[in-house]
């Protein structure tokens, strides 16, 4: 049983946070000992080793290549105001140097510059930027889209989007390429059935068939097991719709590195996702528009959490599934979901006006729904992403005092996703005047 289920503490609320700062400021460098030394509870899988030894080296903060998520301390919370609204996140100050040595090394979060379109954000920088790195993970990405299938004709694009980029950041606890890449196949992936079934008219989207390819979409991350007849059928089908190999490769790749409780919880995400695909594309062929408070549970479900998911996956350790659906946790770790993609929201703004999408955004539907210009609507749903993150910063470092160490490592890397998140979303070409793909 892990500490989280037998200690309690309370909701944070924002005077709670400042509360959990100044216990966390007693606690700093000797913040873990107090917790488990090792993970109670986990089932035994592949990732077991490692989150174990994950576990041991939060504990213990050893040096070298990939150790420094060990480093981890508390990156919540809080204390002194930021640009004078709400709590400044303590981070570990003197961290190690040297190659990873940057890795989840915790950050305060600030008011990311704003672009000229989008103002600032609440939001922690990223806690490393190796663009070496970046652009090893992006070109064998593109490689693997070219085998799949997927962006067909529009391959300089996605290279041009960066995803590879986009999962270096967002996953500063690994410095291995093919964990990294592995991530990214699933992202991009996801992406892939979003753009090519429900958004891209040109990349083959039409609402009206997207049910159906959704379901045998949810085939190939969650194998359909058929009687024997209708079996090459069904496979002739998987190799035929590139979205489709891209999944089915994607989730066979992160299976080296997942356990089957980390390939079902990712399974479980995806599928809501498809859930919530088919929700936008009732909107559309219903010609109607929800109200805001209905895009917002949408958002929650259609949002970048089956990337968040990987978090540990990616860390090499393993966050136990009782933890991961603690109600609790998994408040705190869906808002940040659904703040990382109002961040989306954001920053497509442009890519989207005009297009199908454009009306499924959250300025687009505020300014719409609340009478307002466009910009006192992006203001508005940048305070809106704000509470997000300032109650996700709150109740993770509440959570860090009483959960597990793969907890609080999961939560540090929730909150380092953000961070990537936003800078990616704010330099990529797909964003940012470059071709969409
Ligand atoms: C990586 C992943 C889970 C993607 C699927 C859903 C997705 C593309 C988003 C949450 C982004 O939102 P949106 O559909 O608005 O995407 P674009 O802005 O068109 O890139």
């Amino acid at each position: 049983m892990s500490l989280l289920s037998r200690v309690s503490a309370p909701a944070a609320a924002h005077d709670l946070a400042n509360l959990v700062a100044a216990v966390l400021s007693s606690l700093e460098g000797a913040a873990p000992r107090h917790l488990p030394g090792a993970l109670g509870g986990q089932q035994p899988g592949r990732a077991e080793e490692s989150a174990q030894s994950g576990a041991r080296r939060l504990i213990t903060g050893p040096a070298g290549l990939g150790t420094s998520a060990a480093r981890l301390a508390v990156p919540f919370a809080t204390g002194a105001p930021v640009h004078g609204r709400g709590p400044r996140v303590r981070h570990l100050s003197d961290g190690p140097t040297g190659l990873g040595a940057t890795a989840l090394r915790p950050r305060t979060a600030r008011r990311a510059k704003g672009t000229s379109s989008v103002p600032e954000l609440y939001c922690p920088p990223p806690v490393r930027d190796d663009p070496a790195l970046g652009d090893e993970v992006n070109d064998q990405l593109v490689d693997w889209a070219a085998d799949v299938g997927i962006y067909a004709g529009r391959l300089d694009s996605l290279r041009a989007a960066d995803f590879g980029r986009l999962i270096m950041l967002t996953h500063p606890d690994s410095d291995d390429p093919d964990r990294l890449l592995a991530a990214g196949k699933c992202a991009l992936a996801e992406w892939a059935a979003d753009d090519h079934y429900c958004d891209d008219e040109s990349a083959g989207a039409a609402p009206e068939l997207l049910g159906s390819r959704l379901v045998v979409g949810y085939a190939a991350v969650d194998p359909a097991h058929l009687p024997v007849r209708y079996t090459p059928d069904l496979e002739r089908a998987m190799r035929a719709d590139p979205v489709l190999a891209a999944l089915r490769s994607a989730l066979e790749h992160l299976a080296r590195y997942a356990s089957w409780a980390q390939v079902a919880r990712l399974r479980h995400e995806i599928g809501v996702l498809f859930v919530a695909f088919d929700g936008e594309a009732s909107w559309r062929t219903a010609g109607r528009t929800p109200p805001v408070w209905e895009y917002l549970v949408a958002r929650q479900f259609n949002s970048f959490l089956p990337c968040i998911t990987l978090t540990d996956v990616v860390g090499g350790y393993e966050l136990s599934s009782a933890e991961y659906a603690e109600p609790r946790v998994r408040r705190a770790v869906t808002m940040a979901s659904t703040a990382s993609t109002l961040v989306n929201d954001l920053y497509s703004m442009a890519k989207e006006a005009g297009d199908s999408a454009a009306n499924f955004n959250l300025p687009q539907l505020i300014a719409a729904q609340e009478n307002c210009s466009l910009r006192e609507a992006v203001e508005r749903s940048v305070e809106i992403h704000d509470e997000l993150v300032r109650t996700f910063e709150a109740e993770a470092a509440a959570l860090s005092l009483t959960g597990s160490p793969a907890l609080r490592r999961y939560l540090a890397g929730v909150w380092a996703w953000l961070g990537g998140n936003r800078e990616w979303h704010s330099g990529t070409a797909r964003y940012n005047g470059g071709d969409t793909a």
